[in-house]
């Protein structure tokens, strides 16, 4: 008789909101699936069967969840890199571990953080909005925007997504500022021609855009905030490709609706999505996009294969490529 396979409980598989069917797919090759619907269907029978619990960030691990799915948890696996949703002291505690999906998901994170750049430094929604108008005859001086060949990045994380940012932006000729708690060695600087910035706020003032790529935790919180904004160029743009929360989102909007930085671009915000009436929808000087810096099909498709790759090496006792121990960087 066949073997049965290990019981993984997936957070959405499938339908309106959840993961595609195809990466759906990965996953049953090698795991027995359930959702929540079929868990909820009959808790006490199901929920001590799963091994593995596969998550995505907008569904929190809640704790009677976690507790349920004991004795046999072995890990949490988070598809993305951030974990700011998990509580991994909690969830070590219930002995199971703790594992993400960095690197893969950098690439497509950087290609985005450009997009959001480019597209407000030149204004691009707007003037889609202008072109597909039959009421447009000219270009309106307000499509003017700000060149971003040769100006200065700062880029506030430089772990390997800031990294892939330099990179990219080197193909700009920008002159890269960085600021993170640990400098990296010369030669990774040399080979994006980045130069460190012991001082966020040096880096806050020389930058035309400043680009937030640190990892949420209780040092990044609000790290960005009213004093800071204010010593930006009132030319500068802030783009955020982080967490929502790194940002005090009270005073971007002061700052923005002051003029004390020129625009924001922003992939995540607190919460997402805002509320319908949140200040930061109705000013134009905002882009936001929802939360989709992962989103590509080739790195979804890479965040489930480590996904699985992390689970069965935590159900056969060995060590988890991914396994999230402590959070000692700030960068993502
Ligand atoms: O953390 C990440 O990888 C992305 O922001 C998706 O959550």
């Amino acid at each position: 008789m066949a073997e049965e396979k290990t019981w993984a409980l997936v957070s959405e598989v499938g339908g309106e909101h959840g993961y595609l069917e195809e990466l759906a797919d990965i996953l049953k090759q090698h795991f027995r699936i359930i959702c929540y619907r079929e868990l909820l269907e009959d808790p006490v029978l199901h929920g001590p069967k799963i091994q593995v619990l596969f998550m995505w960030k907008y569904c929190p691990a809640a704790e009677p969840l976690l507790l349920g799915l004991l004795p046999s948890l072995k890990v949490v696996v988070s598809g993305g890199v951030g974990i700011d949703h998990l509580d991994v002291p909690f969830i070590n505690s219930l002995g199971a571990k703790v594992a993400n999906t960095p690197g893969v998901v950098s690439d497509s994170t950087a290609d985005l953080t450009m997009g959001l750049l480019l597209a407000s430094a030149r204004k691009i929604l707007d003037g889609h909005q202008i072109a597909i108008d039959p009421k447009t005859m000219h270009i309106p001086q307000s499509l003017m925007g700000v060149e971003v060949t040769g100006s200065t990045l700062g880029i506030i994380g430089m772990g390997e997504i800031g990294y892939k940012i330099a990179q990219r932006s080197n193909g700009f000729e920008m002159k890269i500022l960085y600021h993170n708690r640990t400098r990296r060695n010369v030669e990774d600087e040399q080979a994006v021609r980045a130069s460190y910035c012991e001082s966020l706020d040096d880096l806050l003032r020389q930058s035309d855009f400043v680009v937030i790529a640190v990892k949420l935790t209780s040092d990044t919180t609000g790290l960005v905030g009213h004093r800071e904004l204010s010593l930006m160029k009132p030319t500068a743009t802030l783009v955020n490709i982080s967490r929502g929360q790194v940002v005090d989102q009270d005073a971007l909007v002061k700052a923005l609706q002051s003029g004390s930085i020129r625009a924001a671009a922003l992939d995540v915000t607190h919460p997402e999505p805002l509320p319908r009436d949140h200040p930061l929808l109705g000013l134009p000087n905002v882009l936001i996009t929802p939360h989709i810096g992962i989103s590509t099909y080739n790195t979804a498709r890479r965040i489930v294969e480590k996904m699985v790759e992390n689970a069965l090496a935590a159900v056969k006792g060995l060590p988890v490529p991914n396994e999230v121990k402590l959070q000692l960087h700030n960068q993502c």
